[in-house]
């Protein structure tokens, strides 16, 4: 029978899939990520490779692979597979887009709200030294309503962002490679700018592109610049699109009111300096952290893997490989 290899426990609902389909998965059970050595292990005999988007699947990992026929990423961005050299050994790619929409949305709304209200601050500061009481000028913050919110990457999770926080009474403008068709762009009164035009306008930008070389540090030095030292940024996409240590000076430098991140740029790593400061949301990649995505993900990923075991072609492939060998 064809190996499937899962290299992170998954939810029960996906192996339990696999099972009544008749496979019985090999799933790796150590503790934290599975390291490359006991990948290539994992792999070495499988026709299917189920991982999650923090295990890098390198050239070398592919090539310890002889019968890999599917790498089904179980995540939504996929810049931590070689996509490319999968396909030239007629290897499938596939990812889990959508179901983590409705969560990273959610996530992202949740942290523009505690950003702005101070909330993180706040509950720091009640678990420590208290208050004094309400008074007139203490702790505030700043409301949504009628500020403008900047989206990079206007997609799936850019959308569901823009129309929640439309709800709250915020002007949306973003940016990307194209602009939105006229229906799309009506539906959350968005208004289309430059990366440059968004970045000096937006009282909030919060990042939604997908990390390529074209998005490696999106936000440098200059991009940073071009923001107003009373707007907020919201990072719930991948670490890399930040150039952590130009956003960190600014922030100390008071050119920016505050930052929230999701990811980061040497993930699990934290840039140090960041824990630091009041003004700053630290969250552990947890976008799509539901039971409700991850079981979604978990479908996508089993569907796919007994597809491509019975001959078939695999949904949301992202390397051009329908037919796998
Ligand atoms: N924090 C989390 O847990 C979490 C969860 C899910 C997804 N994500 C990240 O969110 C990203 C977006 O997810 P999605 O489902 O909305 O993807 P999507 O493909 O629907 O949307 C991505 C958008 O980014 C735009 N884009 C691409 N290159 C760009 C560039 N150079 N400048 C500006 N825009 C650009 C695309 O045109 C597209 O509209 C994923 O790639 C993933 O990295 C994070």
């Amino acid at each position: 029978m064809a190996k499937i290899f899962i290299s992170a426990k998954v939810p029960t609902s996906g192996i339990q899939a696999l099972q009544q389909a008749g496979y019985e998965p090999a799933v790796y059970q150590g503790a934290g990520l599975i390291t490359p050595t006991e990948l290539k292990a994992g792999v070495a005999d499988a026709a299917v490779l189920i991982t999650p988007l923090s295990t890098p699947v390198t050239k070398d990992i592919i090539d310890a692979a002889p019968k890999l026929r599917l790498i089904a990423n179980f995540g939504a961005g996929f810049n931590n597979i070689d996509i490319n050299y999968a396909a030239t050994k007629a290897i499938a790619v596939t990812n889990t887009p959508g179901v983590s929409t409705a969560s990273t949305a959610e996530v992202t709304v949740g942290l523009v709200l505690a950003l702005m209200h101070r909330m993180v601050e706040g509950d720091r500061l009640m678990r420590t030294t208290g208050f004094d009481g309400w008074a007139p000028l203490f702790f505030l913050g700043h409301e949504l309503a009628g500020k403008t919110l900047g989206i990079v990457g206007m997609g799936q999770i850019g959308q569901a962002v823009a129309k929640r926080l439309h709800a709250f009474g915020m002007k949306i403008v973003y940016t990307q490679r194209h602009q939105l068709d006229v229906f799309t762009q009506s539906k959350t009164d968005a208004t289309y700018l430059t990366l440059a035009e968004l970045l000096k306008t937006a009282d909030v930008v919060s990042l939604h592109a997908p990390l390529t070389p074209a998005t490696q540090h999106l936000l440098g030095a200059n991009q940073l610049a071009l923001m107003q030292p009373s707007a907020y940024l919201i990072n719930a996409a991948r670490g890399p699109l930040v150039d952590e240590h130009a956003l960190l000076a600014q922030l100390k430098a008071g050119q920016l009111a505050g930052a929230a991140l999701d990811v980061y740029e040497t993930e699990p790593q934290l840039t140090p300096g960041f824990a630091e400061l009041k003004n700053v949301i630290l969250t552990p990649h947890i976008g799509n952290a539901t039971v409700e995505a991850r079981d979604a993900m978990a479908k996508i990923v089993t569907d796919n893997a007994i597809a491509v075991l019975n001959g078939q072609a695999p949904t949301a492939v992202v390397n051009g490989v329908v037919e796998p060998k």
